[in-house]
């Protein structure tokens, strides 16, 4: 890694040289961590993304990680989720399974995705009310302090807005506190329905990660992570800021441009 550092709220940032480097070191962490739910909990139950962060999670796909990862524990969610058909170009499940699930021996009824038949007021409700029954199981673990879910490890992306999941700037889905899942049906970001989780769901995780490249996110990381004052309080991804669980930001070197150096140390 070429640098590394944290911040007091903000989480560890973890700075990669080159993409391939931070695959390796995005690969290790999620295999890490299934490792240790799995061995407290006897299950891992991860929530996904769209975006690029399924391209940089290939490794897992890989050796070792194809063969030493124990597949048949994991449960996949969405944090977000475009309401379009499962086969839609535009579909994250689709994207996770041609990319990831269709490659590694996850068990099919151990995935659970949207209902794509349904408006997207409807498919948060079920997608809530799905997730419910698997806490009520323990498939997904409670928080300690409120009545959340608390996923394993919660992977995000982030816009060059300061969006994370299907959460966008100045949106009301933002000031959402008593859903877990909610939904909007207009996205700056085509397609305009999605399902997202809220904050409270994002922020009782055990872990979150967010995965950023790119120099065309380096403002909004700068925004995110950095102390600049009051303009960066309405960033969702500021709002990111688990309670009692781990945040870590993966890096590459462009995206980090703009970070202030007092955050960083050299490894
Ligand atoms: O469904 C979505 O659109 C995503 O979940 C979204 O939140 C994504 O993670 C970011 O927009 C970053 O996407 P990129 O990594 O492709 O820029």
């Amino acid at each position: 890694m070429a640098l590394s550092g944290g911040h007091k709220d903000r989480g560890e940032l973890r700075i990669h040289e080159s993409l391939d480097e931070l695959k390796t070191d995005l690969a290790d962490y999620i295999a890490e961590i299934s490792e240790a739910s799995v061995k407290e909990r006897g299950v891992f139950a991860i929530a996904l993304s769209g975006g690029s962060l399924i391209g940089l999670m290939g490794k897992l796909c890989e050796a070792p990680y194809n063969k030493t990862v124990d597949w048949s524990k994991w449960y996949i969610f969405w944090a977000d989720e475009r309401v379009v058909a499962k086969n839609h170009a535009d579909s994250n499940y689709k994207l996770a399974k041609d990319g990831l699930l269709s490659k590694v021996p996850i068990v099919p009824s151990h995935v659970h995705s949207i209902n794509d038949s349904m408006s997207a007021e409807e498919a948060a409700d079920d997608y809530e009310f799905v997730i419910r029954q698997l806490v009520k199981s323990r498939v997904v673990n409670v928080s300690d302090i409120s009545d959340c879910p608390k996923f394993d490890l919660i992977l995000l992306g982030l816009g060059p807005d300061g969006h994370v999941a299907s959460m966008f700037p100045n949106h009301s889905a933002l000031n959402e506190r008593e859903e877990w899942v909610t939904f909007i049906t207009d996205s700056p970001k085509p397609p305009p329905e999605r399902i997202t989780f809220t904050l409270p769901v994002i922020n009782s995780a055990s872990n979150v990660a967010v995965v950023v490249t790119g120099d065309s996110k380096a403002e909004a990381v700068h925004l995110a992570i950095d102390d600049v004052g009051p303009e960066s309080s309405l960033i969702p991804a500021r709002m990111v800021q688990p309670a009692k669980g781990k945040l870590v930001w993966f890096l590459d070197k462009p995206a980090a441009s703009k970070l202030e150096a007092s955050n960083l140390s050299s490894k």
